[in-house]
């Protein structure tokens, strides 16, 4: 800058300024010239559309560095730019380097299912490098009303590969792979050790403690989840110094394992909800934006639409997993087995019930045939009952199934025999055996549950009878 024809000197604030206009014009030439570039480079074109301010240093925009091959190395291409820059331009720290850290980062999700949806699709919108998505099942059309990663022509695929496609549907940038088996003690720690943060978006405990104990073991974040109902829950364990599954569950619970979505039912968006939420929780893990939901458990209830984040205790020096007593998947399997309870994914087991007390779903057909007199106790809840059920039954939920109903149920049609049934004979069998010990002057050996329940009915009687 030349002053020397000024009749007062500048001011050191005005030099300041002049300097500042110079350069703007300077800028504003090198984007000229970059631009024309561009036009006659079309690949460049959506670079300059999508950045107002390119983020590359002043130094290098250079006559040459416009006009020649421009080196990005090391910042995103046009092509991310474009495809992410309304999440770049967030305030609060998230930006380029935010983008970068999620490029390069694994993520394994246990379970596309009705949470799983939502944190998958998510994560791969926002450009989570990779994903990895491990399941054993099968989409069902039962699965639709939530589980939207996977569409009406995806029934009868696995899931884990339904929800790759999806995923490669919405952001073929990223690189998506399946595991289409369960997760298991097995293979749990070799996958988990490979990637940078962990979704649990399974339905059952044994998945929950295997997939608690394997990040523990090699140190891995948990973002968990769980919905049923109307409700759901929310937090991220083993986060830092934070506890993990097992410092505030040590043990699996007796009752955690009968909650079943297929028993009591889910409001389609509800685990939805959740989903969103672990995405959020997996980006902040991921990219050290925001608080990590480390110390807090949220509680969600949608029938209120309240959320109460509740503190977490802290990491307990008593905690199986934190104090190394479980070392290896093999003792986290041992110390988990009584947490093969009842579960929505993993199978039932009927309480053991002598086989006198057994009648097949085709005895049972034969009974109805002959119009032998007898009465059919369905055991399942009204809701499930409601929704269909064989003529004549009667219902009482096994949870209600006290001396007092028993006693009216014996009471009715005095001396006959009883058939209970339920969905799969799980419920059934527990009936049989409760109405067995009860002692109140039944007949044991007319006392039956139906062995499958209405799920074998309708396979092997009537195709006709409804699946829910
Ligand atoms: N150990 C495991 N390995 C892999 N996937 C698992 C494991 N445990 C559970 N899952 C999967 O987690 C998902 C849980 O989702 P969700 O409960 O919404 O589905 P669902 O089992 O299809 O439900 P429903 O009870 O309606 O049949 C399921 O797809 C299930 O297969
Ligand atoms: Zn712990």
């Amino acid at each position: 800058m030349d002053t020397t024809d000024t009749t007062a000197p500048f001011t050191s604030h005005q030099l300041l300024e002049e300097r500042i206009r110079q350069l703007e014009e300077e800028n504003v030439m090198l984007r000229a010239k970059l631009e024309h570039a561009t036009q006659t480079n079309g690949n460049q074109t959506s670079f300059i559309q999508a950045n107002e301010n390119p983020p590359l240093p002043v130094s290098t925009l250079s006559d040459t560095a416009a006009s020649a091959a421009v080196s990005y190395e090391g910042i995103l291409n046009p092509t991310q730019i474009e495809r992410y820059s309304r999440q770049l331009l967030l305030q609060g720290g998230f930006g380029v380097q935010g983008q970068i850290e999620l490029q390069n980062s694994k993520v394994l999700i246990v379970g596309a299912g009705g949470i799983g949806s939502t944190v998958i699709l998510y994560l791969a919108a926002c450009g989570v490098g990779h994903l990895s998505i491990v399941d054993f099942d099968d989409v069902d059309v039962s699965n639709l009303h939530r589980q939207v990663i996977h569409k009406n022509q995806d029934v009868g695929m696995n899931k884990a590969e339904s929800a790759r496609r999806a995923v490669h549907d919405l952001n073929p940038t990223i690189s998506c792979s399946t595991i289409q088996g369960p997760l298991t003690e097995s293979n749990a720690l070799e996958l988990i050790q490979t990637h940078d943060c962990v979704v649990d978006a399974s339905d059952n405990p044994l998945t929950r403690y295997l997939i608690n104990d394997a990040c523990v073991l090699s140190g891995k974040p948990l973002v968990s989840g769980s919905a049923m109902g109307m409700e759901g829950q929310l937090t991220v364990y083993n986060f830092r110094e934070g506890p993990c599954y097992r410092c505030l569950y040590p043990k699996p619970n007796a009752t955690e394992g009968s909650k079943s979505c297929a028993d009591n039912g889910v409001l389609g968006p509800v685990p939805g909800l959740i989903g969103v939420l672990q995405a959020v929780e997996t980006i902040k893990v991921l990219t050290g934006v925001g608080e990590v939901m480390s110390d807090r458990l949220l509680m969600c209830d949608a029938s209120q639409c309240s959320f109460v984040r509740i503190k977490k205790p802290p990491k307990q020096p008593q905690c199986p997993a934190c104090s190394g007593t479980i070392r290896s998947m093999k003792d986290s399997y041992q110390a988990s087995q009584s947490a093969r309870g009842p579960s929505c994914s993993v199978q039932r087991q009927a309480p053991e019930v002598s086989p006198q007390h057994e009648t097949s779903v085709q005895e049972y057909h034969q009974i109805r045939q002959r119009g032998d007199p007898h009465i059919l106790l369905d055991v399942r809840v009204h809701e499930q009952f409601d929704l269909c059920r064989l003529p004549g039954a009667i219902n009482i939920p096994l949870s209600s199934l006290t001396q007092q109903h028993l006693q009216l149920v014996k009471l009715v049609p005095a001396n006959l025999p009883i058939y209970c049934v339920c969905r799969r004979g799980i419920a059934s069998a527990m009936a049989v055996n409760k109405i067995l010990q009860e002692e109140i002057g039944f007949d044991p050996s007319a006392v039956h549950h139906i062995v499958g329940g209405l799920d074998a009915w309708r396979s092997q009687i009537d195709k006709s009878f409804p699946q829910y």
